[in-house]
């Protein structure tokens, strides 16, 4: 029951429709226990006594209480329907608003096939349970309660003995909710399992495909469809073990009932019409048993799905607002960013970063240099809040970005990653994603910037050309270029560039880099690169090795030290060079062989 109470904050709202449902499916139950009354009625009080000019009322008595029947089953399911899907709606969206207040923390480790079906799958099981199957049993147990009280007013002695089955068939049905409920979660569980298998193999369908790995997926998704096909055969085992018991322990009544009443009959304690409105109550007993198993399995799933559900609402939001978090005033933010001896560690694993001390001015511009895995972008990612410092602090303008409202410190960054992000929308409602009331000007502007608005004009659409799923139809440079535009147009205090440049040529990386310019002036500014030439006009490069500072200061100062730094731009300087004689070389060759 702790899952429907936990549940109350979404069908409490609505339980005017919950009051109603139940209300029309009692009245609908009332009724139907008419028809026994009716039947003892007929052959009781018209056809034995005789008196048939009764039977047109009587009959036109069964077509009203019918209809009457019918209406209260129309509004039982009218409110019952919308009952479900309002609380299948607000739950919906609740589950939805904890997605994005959940931190990175917590997508680190999720699994998103899992996610989709606690919100389809597991919905709908909630859906159905809140809109029907709650109120059928309530409905059963009332048919019971007052079957009950029909047949023990018309021989209570006949009634107990009936009914000595039904004990048993209550310890059968308990003992099938105990075995049916664990296999719901399992086969939930597996469905889950297979749902992420798919989407994980139409996300990454190019590197399995490039792998030419199609068997290995195959496989792999076999394994995981054999698992949820056992979880359904065990399911079914279970069903088939305890349906039939109790289908025979529930008749046992009925044959019970024929015995014991027809000898009633005979020695004339019992009349004909009792007997007959007997036979009839006592499948208001035995109807609401045989379905005791469908609707223990409705519950048990409702149970299981609500557990998933409510797992994912409880789920701790590791990056929050502090009781008085601070708001910023966009036009008042300076931009000075300071790490304060920052340690941090991913959870379960080494610290990722010790003693960072790096101090932003505002408008200036740090570089961030190191081998891969040496920690440049957890440093980004403690100042955005993607995680909060385990020692140390960050401040924004003195501020701990720990007492600062997490939005509102999200709104002075903008970042460029390295792999960008593109909804399945416009490219203009890309690039102006996150910045509502944007101009098409302004659009126009940031595109030019980003040196994008040449190739977006190029497209059939232009600006309205609809880019695929996580922008495929668009090459890596392009997607980064977009990016770059919507960083422009969010128009932020600070700017992170995390190997913004690196899926474009040298030559679109000098043009970018020239609007960077731009967009740099006056924004303190955050650059991860690679290439030396990337971030060699930096105030400050610091070259990070595993997860420490190793080396800090000009690009000038850094060429002239021993250390990580010359040695990278002694590489990539070695490298141009190596290029540049190629280039000679093969001219000359190419120059003699025509020549020649
Ligand atoms: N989400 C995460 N969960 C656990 N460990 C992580 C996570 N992200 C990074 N790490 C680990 O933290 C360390 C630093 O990673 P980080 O991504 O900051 O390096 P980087 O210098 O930016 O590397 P690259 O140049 O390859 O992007 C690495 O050992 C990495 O494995």
């Amino acid at each position: 029951m702790d899952v429907l109470k936990r549940l109350k904050a979404f069908y409490m709202p609505e339980r005017k429709k919950l009051f109603a449902s139940i209300f029309f499916l009692m009245c609908a139950t009332a009724l139907g226990l008419v028809y026994p009354n009716l039947l003892r009625y007929l052959i009781d009080e018209v056809i034995t006594p005789g008196r048939f000019d009764q039977v047109p009322m009587l009959a036109l008595a069964v077509v009203g209480i019918i209809s009457l029947k019918a209406l209260n089953q129309f509004l039982h399911g009218f409110f019952g329907g919308r009952l479900g899907n309002q609380v299948a709606y607000s739950m919906r969206n609740a589950l939805y608003s904890k997605l994005q207040q959940l931190s990175f923390q917590y997508y680190d480790r999720a699994k998103t096939g899992d996610l989709m079906s606690r919100l389809t799958a597991d919905l709908e099981a909630i859906r159905n349970f809140v809109g029907f199957g709650f109120a059928q049993i309530l409905n059963m147990i009332l048919m019971v309660v007052f079957g009950g009280i029909m047949m023990l007013s018309i021989h209570w002695q006949l009634t107990l003995f009936t009914l000595l089955t039904i004990p048993l068939l209550g310890y059968l049905a308990i003992r099938f909710e105990r075995h049916i409920h664990p296999a719901f979660r399992e086969m939930r569980q597996a469905m889950s399992n297979l749902t992420t298998a798919v989407q994980e193999n139409i996300t990454g369908v190019r590197t399995v495909k490039s792998y030419a790995r199609e068997d290995h997926e195959v496989s792999k998704f076999s394994i995981r469809s054999e698992a949820y096909q056992s979880n359904q055969v065990g399911a079914a085992a279970i069903w088939a073990r305890y349906f039939p018991t109790m289908e025979l322990v529930a008749n046992m009544s009925a044959v019970i009932l024929l015995i014991a009443g027809g000898l009633l009959v005979i020695q004339k304690s019992l009349l004909l019409g009792e007997f007959v409105a007997f036979f009839s109550l006592i499948w208001f007993i035995i109807g609401p048993m045989w379905g005791l198993g469908f609707h223990i399995n409705n519950y048990t799933q409702f149970k299981a799905s609500g557990e998933r559900v409510l797992g994912l609402l409880d789920e701790h939001v590791h990056i929050k607002n502090e009781k008085d978090a601070i708001l910023l005033d966009e036009s008042l933010v300076k931009g000075h960013v300071k790490f304060n001896d920052i340690v941090f560690h991913y959870p379960d694993k080494s610290p990722a970063l010790t003693n960072i001390d790096i101090d932003a001015a505002p408008g200036s511009v740090i570089g961030l240099l190191g081998a891969t895995g040496s920690g440049k972008s957890t440093i980004i990612q403690l100042l955005m809040r993607a995680y909060d410092v385990k020692k140390g602090s960050i401040t924004l303008d003195g501020i701990d970005i720990r007492q600062l409202d997490v939005s509102s410190l999200r709104r002075q960054i903008a970042p460029v990653f390295q792999e960008t992000f593109l909804f399945s929308a416009s490219i203009r409602d890309n690039i102006s994603y996150g910045a509502a009331g944007i101009s098409e000007e302004e659009i126009v502007k940031a595109a030019k910037l980003a040196k994008a608005h040449e190739f977006i004009m190029e497209m059939p659409q232009g600006y309205d050309t609809v880019v695929g799923e996580r922008g495929m139809g668009l090459s890596g440079g392009q997607k980064q270029r977009i990016a770059i535009a919507r960083a422009f147009i969010k128009n932020p205090r600070i700017l992170i560039l995390d190997d913004a440049t690196s899926a474009v040529d040298m030559e679109t990386e000098q043009e970018i880099q020239a609007g960077f310019k731009q967009l740099m002036a006056g924004r303190t500014t955050f650059i991860i690169a690679h290439r030396i030439s990337s971030l060699k006009h930096a105030d400050e490069i610091i070259v990070l090795d595993g997860g420490h500072i190793a080396q800090r200061g000009k690009h000038e100062q850094l060429i002239s030290e021993p250390g990580l730094y010359r040695e990278t731009y002694n590489i990539q300087y070695a490298d141009f060079l190596n290029d540049e004689a190629a280039l000679v070389g093969s001219d000359s060759a190419r120059r003699r062989s025509m020549t020649s």
